[in-house]
Formats: structure tokens, sequence, C-alpha cells
């Protein structure tokens, strides 16, 4: 008697699945051409918006109406493509319609495949024209002089703070930029090499990249040395001219020279993430979910800055962020950055800024913008 097989449901014979899978990609491609179709039914609508906009010398980027969009899809999103798959779809969707509208000329601070390019390419997506420079004073420059439409500056990282050249900036360059949009970017730091983990030596990267994965590196690379470069993506580079080498750096820097992923999250903290402004000339219209960005200063007098707490406090707006910054034209004297909840055209942050003109010696709002989830690079 002929034994039951008990290997599970019988396969269909190679050639029904041939025939079956045949079809299926019939069915994409199908699907194809019709997604095709509307993705450029969508950018000929964009492009009429783009006309629209240069009829009322309007920005092609517009932080708020690209919160809506997103939010609109991923509300409607029903699978089994998950939300971080459909954002990225669209990221680059509509960096396609600004690029139809007017290609958008984007300033960070390099080299390429730096964290500030990766954020960059967050917001920006690949149709816009990057800009590396060599620091951040050149972003601010770049964006002030027109020579760029935005530019991409960090403003603190989880583990080390403040980046103390980015506020000292909006200090040297009082309401000549404004942020318009804020970028969370998790910061994932990977091992590469292109030699075996025993055979490591040396590990290169920059500063703050190596402290970032120290614990880490000590266990699992005790034979190796550390040493810092100035940039991650130099340190990759390092490794195709010196033997037993590794770098700390991008899975984008790994792909982008050709080099072996070693470990991956190699970060001693599950919560890196580096905040980064875009700045721009004007803002971002209100969204109903958003922040503000403020640097103000005060008198040396007894409870100065516990008055401009308490106008947050009964206004109720919730404080993000807060930071003390030695200002340079003064000895002893201090700008604070707050960031909060809400947008400078809510009632209640109108309150509060009235208030605050009366209390400070000097308020300046650097921008309302959309409050941004993490992004993974
Ligand atoms: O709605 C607009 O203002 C558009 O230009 C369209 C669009 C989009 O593709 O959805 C493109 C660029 C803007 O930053 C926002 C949205």
């Amino acid at each position: 008697m002929a034994r039951k097989s008990d290997s599970g449901p019988s396969q269909p014979s190679p050639d029904k699945a041939a025939t079956h899978l045949a079809a299926l990609r019939g069915q994409i491609d199908k699907l194809d051409l019709s997604i095709l179709d509307l993705l450029n039914k969508r950018a000929a609508v964009a492009a009429q918006i783009g006309k629209v906009k240069e009829g009322q010398g309007g920005d092609v980027f517009s932080a708020a109406r690209e919160e809506v969009v997103l939010a609109n899809v991923l509300v409607a999103n029903k699978g089994p493509l998950d939300a971080i798959t459909i954002k990225a779809i669209f990221r680059e969707l509509i960096s396609g319609s600004r690029a139809i509208q007017r290609q958008q000329k984007i300033a960070y601070l390099g080299p390429e495949f730096s964290y500030s390019h990766l954020a960059a390419i967050q917001r920006f997506g690949e149709a816009s024209l990057y800009n590396r420079t060599a620091n951040i004073a050149t972003v601010f420059e770049e964006v002030i002089r027109k020579h760029a439409d935005f530019g991409v500056v960090p403003l603190e990282n989880s583990t080390d703070g403040r980046i103390a050249d980015t506020l000292d900036l909006f200090i040297r360059f009082p309401d000549q930029v404004k942020i318009c949009s804020e970028i969370r970017l998790r910061v994932r730091h990977h091992l590469l090499a292109n030699c075996q983990q025993s055979e490591v030596r040396r590990v290169y990267s920059k500063a703050q990249a190596l402290s970032q994965c120290r614990n880490w590196l000590s266990k699992n690379l005790p034979q190796a040395s550390l040493h810092e470069v100035a940039s991650t993506s130099d340190a990759a580079k390092l490794v195709l001219t010196e033997p037993h080498v590794a770098a700390v750096a991008s899975r984008q820097a790994a792909v982008r020279w050709g080099i072996n992923v070693l470990a991956e999250g190699v970060e001693d903290s599950p919560f890196n993430e580096t905040r980064f402004a875009v700045i721009g000339l004007s803002d971002s219209a209100r969204t109903g979910n958003d922040k503000t960005a403020l640097m103000f200063q005060i008198s040396h007098t007894p409870g100065a800055l516990a008055d401009v707490l308490a106008a947050f406090k009964s206004n109720k707006i919730n404080l993000t962020w807060i930071e003390s910054f030695p200002y340079r034209e003064a000895k002893g004297q201090y700008v604070f950055f707050v960031d909060f909840e809400g947008h400078r055209d809510d009632q209640r942050i109108k309150k509060v800024l009235a208030a605050l003109d009366s209390i400070c010696d000097a308020v300046t709002v650097l921008g309302s913008f959309p409050m941004a989830q993490v992004a993974d690079e």
C-alpha cells in the first residue's frame, strides 16, 4: 500500500508553478504600467501647482503641505506595505514634483555621506541638487546669499547634546535665516572593513562616532587602537588605503566605497539620534502639530529666567529643548535657545511671545515648523 507523504500539502508540478509565476508577473507588469500612468498624472498636477506658486512668488518646498500629504497616505494605508516603505516612496515622489517645479539646491555639511548628507536626503530625496560645504558657517552663507534654497545643519545629538557651531551661527545671523523644518535621524553606526574582525588593528572615525561606540569597540575589538579623523566618510576611505583598518561609518558609506559591513548597529545607545534644522529664508505654515524655536537674552537679574519659564507654564506650553549658550559679545552674558510645542500663529503662542517681549532684552523667533518623527537613515 502506498504510504501517505508526511511532508505537508502536495507541491504543484514544476510546470504548473512556472505558469502560475508567469501569470503573477504578468499582473505586476500591468499594475506597474497603471502606477506609472498615475505617477505621471500626479507629476503633471504638481507642475501646474508649480506655475501657480511661481505666479505668487511662493516657495517650491512646503514642509507643512508635505506633512499633510504623508499623513493622508499613511492613515489610508492598509498594507501589506509598511509605513516606512510608503514614506520612502512618497518622499521620492514629492522630491520629483519639486524638481519639476524648480530643482532645489540643498547645502549641507560635507563630506558626501556624512550624517548631515543622509538627513538632507531624508528630507529632500534624490531629485534635489546637493551642495556639500566644508563647515556649518558656509551652509548659512549659501542660504543667505541665495546660492542654495535650503541648508541642513545639525542642532543636537542624543549623546553629546547641542552642536555649538550651529547655535553660534544663529546668534551671528539673527533674522537672516529661519528654521522651516526639522529632521530627526536615527543614527546607526556600522563597523566597515575589508579584513576579518580579528585582524583589525586600527579603527578610524569622527570623534563623536567613536565616543558613541566606545563600549562596543572595547568589548569587541580590544586589540585595536582608536583614531579620530574629520568625518566618518574620511574614515571609510582609509579602509581602502591602509591594511588592518576598520571604520565606524554609515551603511551608505560602505555601499559607496565597496567596503564590507562586519557588524551593524555598533552604537552603545539604542536611542542614538541627531536632530537637524532645515534653514531657509522663511519658516513653515501651521499644520496643527508644530514646534517653534526661539532664542532670547535676559538681564542679569534674579528670577529673569524663572519669569520666562513661568510665561510658558501659565500658557500651558510644553518646552521640548532648552540650552544656554555663552554670548561672545558680552562677558558673562548668555543666549538661551528653546524649542516648544505650537506654532507662532497659535493664539497661546502669540500670548507667550508677547510676554517674552516684555521680560527679555531680545527675542528672536528662529521659526515654526512641523514636528518631526524619528527617521531611520
Ligand atoms: O502642494 C504643493 O504645494 C506641491 O507643490 C505639491 C507637493 C507634492 O508633490 O505633493 C510638492 C512639493 C511641496 O513641497 C508640497 C507638495
